[in-house]
């Protein structure tokens, strides 16, 4: 296989249960990606986005990717969460393949910023715009465009960070543009890990603050269509890698 046709990988973990979202609670094994079009301010995951860490980030074949998930899932078919990083900028339509012949589901997990036409073919797609509070700006066309590549394939979900009043109105107006779409919200978690360090402390009461907070808002506004989650992951292991 070619150099270009590898996909950049951080980590591959799991079986682990998915901790965000439209899936919480579902075991899964995650591919994280190494790399990232965005910066944000407050990312959970730098050490597969700064490029500082590129020499952690291992080119992989969907062979060798495919072994190591069969290996931690003992064969047996389960969900496969892409992340990163940003996925969507790695060669992965040939891995969903791959794993959907064996029975395998796939979800990704992306900001929105760059559409390929392979997310029809997963299973989950998950776009998690970036509010005000990350200091990155939404590009709403390229957004369009995920949603335009992943027509009548997957399913599809809006998941938005929510620090503050400013992050809050940002996912009302994100979610009005797109009524059909479930939408989950996130409260931040304010203190994310160094992107060098495995340090898996964590000010769990501010973070239950936020989402008690955050139910507040949604209840007195009567927005009845959202769902308010935490990070399972992150209230059971903290900052923790790989879990
Ligand atoms: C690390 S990102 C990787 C996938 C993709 N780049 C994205 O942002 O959707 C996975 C999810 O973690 C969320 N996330 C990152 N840092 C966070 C933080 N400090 N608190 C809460 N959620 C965070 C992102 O918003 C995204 O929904
Ligand atoms: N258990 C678990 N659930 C997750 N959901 C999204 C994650 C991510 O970092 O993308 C993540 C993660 O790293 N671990
Ligand atoms: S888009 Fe995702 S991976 Fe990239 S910096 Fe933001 S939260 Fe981190
Ligand atoms: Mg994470």
């Amino acid at each position: 296989m070619s150099a270009d046709r590898r996909i950049r990988v951080s980590e591959i973990f799991g079986p682990t249960i998915q901790g965000e979202g439209v899936l919480i609670g579902l075991p899964t094994v995650f591919v994280r990606t190494g790399g990232c079009d965005y910066r944000c301010s407050w990312c959970d995951t730098l050490h597969a986005v700064d490029s500082e860490y590129r020499d952690q980030w291992t080119p992989m074949t969907v062979e060798e990717i495919w072994a190591e998930v069969l290996s931690l899932s003992g064969g047996r078919p389960l969900t496969v969460s892409l992340s990163g990083g940003n996925p969507a900028i790695q060669p992965l339509g040939p891995l969903i393949e791959r794993g959907h012949a064996e029975g395998y589901r796939f979800a990704l997990e992306t900001q929105g910023s760059v559409a390929k036409d392979w997310f029809a073919d997963l299973d989950t797609l998950v776009l998690s715009p970036k509010p005000p509070s990350s200091g990155m700006e939404t590009d709403w066309a390229l957004f369009e465009d995920c949603l335009a590549s992943a027509a009548g394939g997957p399913d599809v979900a809006l998941k938005i960070v929510v620090f503050d009043e400013r992050d809050y109105r940002y996912a009302r107006e994100a979610s009005a543009r797109y009524p059909d779409l479930p939408v989950y919200l996130q409260p931040g978690n304010h203190t994310p890990p160094p992107a060098d360090d495995d340090d898996a402390r964590i000010d769990i009461d501010g973070i239950m603050e936020r989402m008690l907070w955050l139910v507040g808002k949604v209840t007195e506004d009567r927005w009845f269509e959202a769902r308010v989650l935490p990070q399972l992951h992150v209230l059971l292991w903290g900052n923790r890698r790989g879990v």
